[in-house]
């Protein structure tokens, strides 16, 4: 069972994505995690990430390794535990950027296909372009949406005070520059089931999700 969870900044794909794969005894891939990872590595090392052939030829460089249990999630760079610096504000910033280079999609899309193939309980992967194109065969595609305010509240409840216009217009922006680049924008699949979250519950969304993968593993 291959799971894919797309949708935009804050619609919950993350919480949801690994409340069901712990509750279904699948596998969890955050594949934001990743191009977060591949960002910092390249900030870190001093390339300039408004230099898309500078990121280019560095794309290859950094060794990514994702764990992909969903009550312990991991990821490191280079052999260094990379989960907390890769939620840092510098990171956010310029993540959009990095990931819409060709090169750094074509080698974080190789991980996770390999991830997802190796996955022999089934997987649930959450991120922008899994239903689109890394996993275009998953058994089940299912679309996050969410209104601006509802986003802007939740990540503003999370970074404890953080203003919540300001939070708001850079959700919309990075969107927008998700959106819009030309390889592999985020975008929903045709075949993917779309889920408003707006006024659920993050209970009701997993409640949900559970649901719509038990219905297709009882028709397959
Ligand atoms: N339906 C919901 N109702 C209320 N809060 C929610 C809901 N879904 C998620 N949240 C909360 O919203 C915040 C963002 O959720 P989450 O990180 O899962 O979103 P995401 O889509 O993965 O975001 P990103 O793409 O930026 O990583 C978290 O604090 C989470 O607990
Ligand atoms: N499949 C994916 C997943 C993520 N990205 C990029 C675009 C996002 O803004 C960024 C961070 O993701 P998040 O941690 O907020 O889920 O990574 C992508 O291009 N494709």
């Amino acid at each position: 069972m291959i799971v894919a969870i797309d949708g935009p900044s804050g619609t919950g794909k993350s919480s949801t994505s690994k409340a069901v794969a712990a509750k279904l005894g699948l596998s969890y891939l955050d594949t934001g995690a990743q191009y977060r990872a591949i960002t910092w590595w390249m900030i870190s090392n001093g390339v300039d990430v408004t230099d898309a052939d500078a990121i280019a030829s560095a794309a290859g460089k950094p060794s990514i390794v994702s764990g992909t249990d969903p009550s312990h999630p991991t990821i490191t760079v280079d052999g260094v535990d990379a989960s907390g610096p890769i939620r840092e504000q510098d990171v956010t910033a310029k993540v959009s950027a990095v990931s819409a280079v060709p090169e750094v999609r074509a080698r974080i899309t190789e991980l996770q296909r390999s991830i997802a193939a190796g996955a022999e309980n089934g997987i649930v992967v959450e991120g922008r372009d899994i239903g689109t194109t890394v996993l275009p065969d998953a058994d089940l595609k299912i679309f996050l949406t969410a209104s601006p305010e509802a986003r802007a509240a939740r990540r503003s409840g999370e970074l404890k005070g953080a203003d919540v216009h300001a939070t708001r217009e850079a959700l919309i922006k990075r969107d927008a520059a998700d959106s819009s680049r030309k390889t592999s924008p985020l975008a929903k699949a045709d075949d993917a089931v779309e889920v408003d979250t707006t006024d659920l519950t993050l209970q009701q969304v997993i409640e949900c999700v559970v649901t719509l993968v038990e219905e297709k593993r009882a028709a397959t």
